[in-house]
Formats: C-alpha cells, structure tokens, sequence
C-alpha cells in the first residue's frame, strides 16, 4: 500500500490496510513500554467553543481553572495566556487571517444569543440525497454575493466599473442576497470550524492533500438543523470574508473538511481533572491513522498543540498500534455502552481486541 499523503512515517510501524477497520498502524518491531512512539505537530484546523474563548488560549489551549485569561483581543475575539502565545497566533494568521477572526467577531458580537442558531443533534442524521439538495441550494444566492464582492474588489482597485468580464457594480439583487445571508442566524462554532479550515488551506495550499487523505465520512451532519448552519455559514462567509480568502470560499472546500474532520479530529480538553472540560476540537492528520481499541496499546497526550503518542505497555513486533477514543470515564463503561458511543459518535461497530474477546 502506497502511503497516504500525511500518514506517520517512522521505523518503529507501518501503516497497512486491515479488513474491517480502514487502514491501521502495526509495530515493525519490539517497543518497550512508554517509549515516544510519535508526535504530531500538524494542527490543521481547530475549534475553541465559544463559551470557552475567555478562558482557553488561542494558540496552546493553557487553560487557568475558568479563569479569564489576562489578555484578551477583543477586535477577533480570542484570548492569550501571554505576550509570546499572542503573538506567535499573529504570525502564525498573517494579516488575512487576523482581517477574517475580526469580520466573524463582527458579525458574531453583533446578535444576542438566542439569535445564534440552536443546533438540535438529536434528530436523524441527514442522508446523501438531503446534503447534496441543501448545498444544491445555496447556488444562486452564492453566484449573487460572489458577484457582489467582486463588483467591491473592482470598486477598491479604483478601476471605475467594470474590469473583470462579467463582473461589474453590484446591483440591488446582488445588495439584496448580501444582505440576505447576514440576516440569518449565526452558529459561533461551525463558523470557527469554517473560517479555520479555509485559512489553514489559503496558507497551506501544498498541504491540503494531507486532510483529502483521511478517512471519509459522507454523511458528517449529526442533524438536518446542523447541516443548515453549514449552508447558512458559507453564504456568511462568502459575504464577510476578505476578498483574497474568497476563492478558497468553496461548497467543495466546505464539504471536504466536514467529510474529513467527521471521524478524524480530536478533542481539546484540560489537561487535568481526566479531561473533563472539553474545549473543542482539532484535526491532526498524521495522528488520525491510529485505530480505536477500548485496550489501547498507545497513550496519547497533548501539550499545547502538539500530540504525543507512548507506548503504554510492552509491544511486540506485529502488534496494531491503537489508542483509545473514549475518554476517562467511558472507558470503564460496559462493553455495549462503550459501542453505543462508538457508533453515535463514530459511526462504527467497534471490533478492538477487547470488544471481541466477549
Ligand atoms: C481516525 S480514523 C482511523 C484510521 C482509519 N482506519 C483510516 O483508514 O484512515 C477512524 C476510523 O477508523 C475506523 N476504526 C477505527 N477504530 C476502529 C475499531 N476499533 N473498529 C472498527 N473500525 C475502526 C472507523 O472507520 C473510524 O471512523
């Protein structure tokens, strides 16, 4: 098997296809316990919950018990543990970047909470047929906005009324779809999840083959209500973003990372108290080539946005390389609560070495 664009490479495994579980990673030789098996430092995109953007650091995730981290940008919305986190976020966003946090803090701050938009998940999960009619239509109010900002783009050039072929100054319909989309309601998080995906490929275009890679989801909303805050939030963001990031503004950049992220991203919790406060979520691709099992072989643990990956006992060459998904608590449940998670949150029917052995 050719290795995936992304996948880990190391002396210590191989990545192989299995019959049931995807592709899996398997020992190539002896590994003694609590040896670092892997580290992965490839954060792509990542999404700090809103009711935690006071108090969990924007760029290592530190986090002081609930308290209000000291300082705090209010223009985009994000909070530092201190002068040296700030700043390496600045880099590491570059001006665009900086430009589109502050557009969504805009936009966000500006609706009271009950209008942002309430994400009921308990609902059935939206089929094939139902994603591709909702992105289906959002066609026309797109080509409009589209039309619109670049009508902008022609206006801030200077360069009088039309310059571009079929495009020109935005007329009252184009006016009218903008002012459309920034009526309707607003999901805090699913635009994080969106604006981050879109800047991570605007600044990594090279990269991008690393999350095509991963394993796919095709039906990654947990409810129809879900599925619409991602409709809603691309027509947002075509109409909030700066104009550089707009090409990469895409249904199919949308649908890519939503297919991707589904089964692959990892959550960002505390690091003490077992994890109990769960923050958000990242993807992380060359970490998401580990399997499940509920007797993992493998201890993960993260520091700022860097994965670690241990051995957690004495492994035998041949042996899979497999961590765990569930957290703490769900680990001690029994073996049907534990594949009750496994297939809401997953979607698979575990068959690690533990569930079988039953
Ligand atoms: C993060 S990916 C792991 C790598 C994946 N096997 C691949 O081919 O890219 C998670 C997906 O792997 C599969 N998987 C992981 N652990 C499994 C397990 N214990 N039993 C069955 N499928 C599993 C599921 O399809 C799951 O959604």
């Amino acid at each position: 098997m050719d290795l995936p664009v992304g996948a880990p490479k190391s002396s210590l495994f191989e990545i192989r296809d299995t019959p049931h579980c995807g592709r899996a990673v398997f020992a190539t030789q002896d590994i003694p316990s609590d040896a670092l098996i892997w580290r992965s430092d490839d954060l792509t995109l990542d999404v700090l919950l809103r009711e935690y953007r006071r108090e969990v650091c924007g760029e290592c995730f530190g986090y002081e018990y609930g308290r209000d981290l000291t300082i705090r940008n209010k223009s985009t919305g994000f909070a530092f543990c201190g002068e040296e986190c700030q700043t390496k976020w600045r880099e590491r966003m570059g001006g665009i970047g900086v430009q589109a946090w502050t557009a969504v803090e805009k936009l966000v701050k500006g609706r009271s909470k009950e209008d942002s938009e309430l994400v009921d998940i308990d609902t059935p999960r939206p089929k094939a047929k139902e994603i591709n009619e909702a992105w289906e239509g959002t066609k026309t109010q797109a080509e409009l906005i589209r039309a619109a900002r670049a009508g902008e783009r022609n206006m801030a050039n200077g360069n009088g009324v039309v310059n571009i072929e079929g495009e020109g100054k935005p007329t009252k319909q184009h006016r009218k779809a903008v002012q459309k989309a920034l009526m309707q309601a607003v999901n805090p998080d699913i635009m994080s999840f969106c604006v981050s995906g879109i800047l991570w490929k605007y600044k990594n275009p090279n990269d991008w083959d690393r999350v095509v890679s991963l394993a796919i989801d095709d039906t990654p909303y947990h409810s129809s209500d879900e599925l619409r805050a991602f409709t809603r939030t691309y027509l947002h963001l075509l109409a909030i973003l700066p104009l550089p990031l707009l090409p990469n503004v895409t249904v199919d950049t949308l649908r890519l990372l939503s297919t991707r992220d589904s089964h692959n991203s990892f959550g960002i919790r505390s690091l003490e108290d077992d994890g109990s406060e769960f923050f958000g979520y990242g993807c992380w691709p060359a970490a998401s080539y580990f399997n499940h099992s509920c007797a993992p072989t493998i201890e993960k643990n993260r520091e700022g946005r860097v994965w670690y990956f241990r051995a957690g006992r004495d492994i035998e060459k041949g042996d899979e390389l497999c961590i765990t998904y569930l957290s703490g608590e769900e680990r001690r449940l029994s073996r049907g609560k534990r594949m009750q998670i496994l297939k809401r949150n997953w979607g698979f029917e575990c068959g690690c070495e533990r569930c079988e052995a039953l």
